[in-house]
């Protein structure tokens, strides 16, 4: 057991599937895996373990922001022997080209500077893990899924004060925002484990259309699919 998460070591598979919402974790238990039982409730970020073709995998949410995952990765990855950790989130596109639901994988994660207190003052560049990359890139061609690789900004703000800062990141590539991939990379490298962050698009800022709630919550099978097949 660990600060914030009750299972014991070994519940916990060395692949997890790490989606925000802990509701969309229990939506991915129920929907995809086989043989599931609950493994936290803790602050009812819902952590299951079951198998997936045959293969034991995990999933747990991971709440909103790089500080709430960077405390959940470094649990699961010094308490529990976790390997793999797989983002599964929602993200709004910055690009006109990355539309509604198309998939988006974070070769790199830009941030508002949480690094630059580690590394006094300097930026760290937080990257995928190379292997869980390749493999993802693999799993989509087969599944023949059209995906975009790139840099994504890990906000620490969902409502920005100035709507159109976000044009700034968009001239200079980044494809998307979300709120927690740099700190997941950045706590993976760290300890030397696997770390990938895909990413389903939910809204564009570029055209204002979004999705519902229990659409995030309950939809984006491809994007899970690919995860899964990491494991
Ligand atoms: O859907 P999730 O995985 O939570 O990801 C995105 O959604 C939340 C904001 O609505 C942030 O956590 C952001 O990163
Ligand atoms: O962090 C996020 C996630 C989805 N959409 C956004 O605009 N921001």
């Amino acid at each position: 057991m660990s600060l914030h998460i009750e299972a014991k070591r070994g519940d916990i598979a060395e692949t997890i599937l790490l989606p925000g919402d802990p509701l969309r974790a229990k939506w991915i238990s129920e929907t995809f895996l086989q043989d599931s039982t609950c493994f936290n409730t803790v602050r009812n970020m819902l952590g299951y373990t079951g198998t997936y073709k045959g293969k034991r995998v995990s999933v747990m949410g991971t709440g909103m922001g790089i500080p709430s995952i960077s405390i959940y990765s470094r649990e699961l990855i010094k308490d529990y022997g976790v390997k793999n950790l797989i983002r599964v989130g929602t993200a709004g596109s910055y690009q006109e080209d990355i539309k509604i639901r198309d998939i988006v994988i974070a070769m790199a994660a830009s941030s508002s500077g949480i690094n630059r207190s580690r590394f006094n003052g300097a930026d760290y560049a937080p990257t995928a893990s190379f292997e869980l990359l390749s493999k993802a890139i693999k799993s989509a061609e087969k599944k023949e899924v059209p995906i975009k690789a790139g840099n994504v900004l890990s906000s620490d703000e969902f409502y920005a004060d100035d709507f159109n800062s976000y044009k700034q990141w968009a001239d200079f590539g980044v494809l998307c925002v979300e709120m927690e991939a740099a700190g997941l990379y950045t706590i993976a490298a760290k300890h030397n484990v696997n770390a990938l962050s895909i990413l389903t698009i939910s809204d564009s800022l570029v055209t204002g259309e979004r999705t519902t709630a229990k659409e995030r919550e309950t939809t984006f099978k491809d994007m899970i699919e690919i995860a899964l097949d990491l494991a």
